[in-house]
């Protein structure tokens, strides 16, 4: 670059938004990368940054469960130029491709990818609801989210700064690095 030129701005091609991504059955990290690379080879989006995984244990619709397999969760901050409904076609393809059954709420998983935010749309869409209608309480989702944007807000709800600290789910980094392509720990 000629000095004194400023670093060319990346172009926001589409929405911003940002998605979660869970998993505690089979190898857990490996599932996560193949999803993000599949999405990486999406025309219709671009991955713009992803945290690190965490270890989270398995929140069960009566609780916390220890005695269930552990999760890895991870979020990634995308800018897309699908609509909310293709996101979730396209999200819901990936998962299938991974081996996703869809048997008990809240089960165990291979994979499960959510559409946590979508340019800070609010909708009660039973399709897509957005934001997430559960993130705003979840710590493996807040903690991650914040790692790749430190000033997010969650539509309706504030500060997602606010909304980790208020949260109480227990979540430990399990990799040191973020999962970028162009960094993490493979
Ligand atoms: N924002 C959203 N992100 C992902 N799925 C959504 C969203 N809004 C609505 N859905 C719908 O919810 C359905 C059930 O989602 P899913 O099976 O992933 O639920 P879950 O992962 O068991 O629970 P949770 O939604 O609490 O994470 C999806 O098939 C999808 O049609
Ligand atoms: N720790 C943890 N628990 C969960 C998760 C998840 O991603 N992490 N996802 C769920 C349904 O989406 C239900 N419970």
């Amino acid at each position: 670059m000629t000095p004194g030129m400023a670093r060319p701005q990346r172009m926001r091609v589409g929405a911003p938004a940002v998605l979660a991504f869970g998993s505690n059955l089979g190898d857990r990290a490996a599932t996560i990368r193949t999803a993000l690379d599949a999405l990486r080879a999406e025309p219709g989006l671009r991955v713009e940054a992803v945290s690190r995984l965490y270890e989270t244990p398995a929140l069960k619709l009566d609780g916390i469960d220890e005695e269930a397999p552990a999760y890895l969760n991870a979020v990634a901050r995308i800018d897309t130029v699908l609509d909310p409904l293709a996101l979730l076609a396209l999200v819901n393809r990936v998962e299938d491709a991974l081996g996703r059954l869809r048997t008990e709420r809240w089960g165990d998983r291979t994979i499960d990818i959510d559409i946590v935010d979508y340019d800070g749309i609010v909708s009660d869409d039973e399709r897509v609801t957005l934001p997430h209608p559960r993130a705003h309480e979840r710590a493996f989702v807040l903690v991650p989210w914040l790692e790749v944007d430190p000033e997010a807000v969650l539509a309706g709800y504030g500060r997602v700064s606010d909304l980790a600290a208020q949260a109480t789910d227990p979540v430990t980094p399990y990799t040191a690095e973020s999962l970028d392509a162009d960094g993490g720990d493979r």
